[in-house]
């Protein structure tokens, strides 16, 4: 049986055509470049000062529900383009994985965003994140204080928060305060403070530019088009009103907030891990329990509870393979 048909905005941004939504800020007279393939900014003529915000999807190319999700924002918004209340970025991350329905092609481009890249630095997704990084600069540089970075994934397993963010803990403190009062109103499940990059794009924006940035996980991995965005609809309106510049509302519910304790991290190709493939993100282990084997080396839960999130045995060696969290 043939899959239906993509709606039209869907199908534009899944293969980083930006071609409408652009036309339709250039006509209002915004200032538009297209500095990379799937990166589109828009910037006000007037040299008062906006926040600047990025958003990016697709990442990760078989991370489907925010492309949707951001295609439709973004096409209702530009049909009244002086609605756009601040200079916005897009970057639709890794477009050729997207297009494969594939998490990446070559290595995972979410582990990119750092100067060693180690062996993933011939990759195809290694010029992919040069493209991002410089696209990103660009866009801070001269920027105003205010800065947003906000990149839209889905999570691999079930969870038990099936929304949660991953906020870098160096963001200052103002930035930070707004960016988890945004999550609240966007009614986030979970927030997990995370002291130390993985090499992530988020994490790259706050530590380098200043940005407010998270990476935002909204449910599980789904064919394109098929995805029940009813699911995120607090999401959807807290971004429309970020980008219309409205104040920030009140928390639809007040997020569970976590710590990273230990990042577990995949050593050689002897790793295991004490899982199964069904155990979701935020299952709780008590102390002394074994997370992990890798040659000589054990992981073993050290607080008298420790919840994993993003368990994946199949990363490549030398790559995090999950994150031991607990309660604040
Ligand atoms: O479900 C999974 O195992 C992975 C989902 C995902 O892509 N998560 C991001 C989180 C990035 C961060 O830690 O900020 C990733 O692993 O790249
Ligand atoms: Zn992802």
């Amino acid at each position: 049986m043939q899959a239906p048909a993509l709606p039209e905005a869907v199908r534009a941004l899944a293969e980083a055509d930006f071609g409408g939504v652009a036309q339709r800020f250039i006509d209002a007279g915004f200032a538009v470049d297209l500095p990379a393939r799937g990166i589109l900014t828009v910037k006000s003529p007037q040299a008062a000062p906006r926040a600047s915000v990025v958003l990016s999807v697709g990442v990760h190319g078989d991370e489907t529900g925010p492309i949707e999700m951001v295609a439709w924002v973004l096409d209702v918004l530009s049909q009244a383009p002086q609605s756009l209340a601040v200079d916005l970025m897009v970057c639709v991350g890794n477009v050729d994985a997207i297009a494969a329905g594939k998490r990446f092609i070559d290595a995972d481009l979410n582990r990119m965003f750092r100067p060693v890249r180690g062996d993933l630095a011939g990759m195809a997704e290694a010029a992919r994140a040069d493209a991002m990084t410089a696209a990103t600069e660009a866009f801070f540089a001269g920027a105003g204080p205010v800065r947003w970075h906000l990149d839209l994934h889905t999570a691999i397993r079930p969870s038990v928060y099936p929304t949660f963010a991953i906020v870098p803990d160096l963001i200052a403190d103002e930035g930070k305060a707004a960016l988890v009062k945004w999550l609240g109103q966007a009614a986030i499940g979970a927030i997990i403070m995370n002291p130390s990059s993985a090499g992530t794009y988020s994490y790259y924006s706050a530590e380098h530019h200043g940005a407010a940035a998270s990476t935002v996980e909204l449910g599980r991995v789904g064919t394109l088009g098929q995805n029940d965005l009813s699911q995120f609809d607090d999401v959807k309106a807290a971004l429309e009103g970020l980008l219309r510049g409205e104040a920030i509302g009140p928390a639809k519910q007040e997020p569970h907030v976590f710590k990273v304790a230990q990042q577990i991290i995949k050593l050689s190709d002897d790793f295991r891990m004490t899982f199964d493939r069904s155990t979701q993100n935020f299952t709780a282990l008590g102390q002394g329990q074994v997370i992990a084997t890798d040659g000589d080396t054990v992981y073993t839960v050290k607080h008298p509870e420790e919840l994993v999130v993003f368990p994946n045995p199949d990363v490549r060696a030398g790559l995090r393979a999950g994150l031991m969290v607990v309660r604040v």
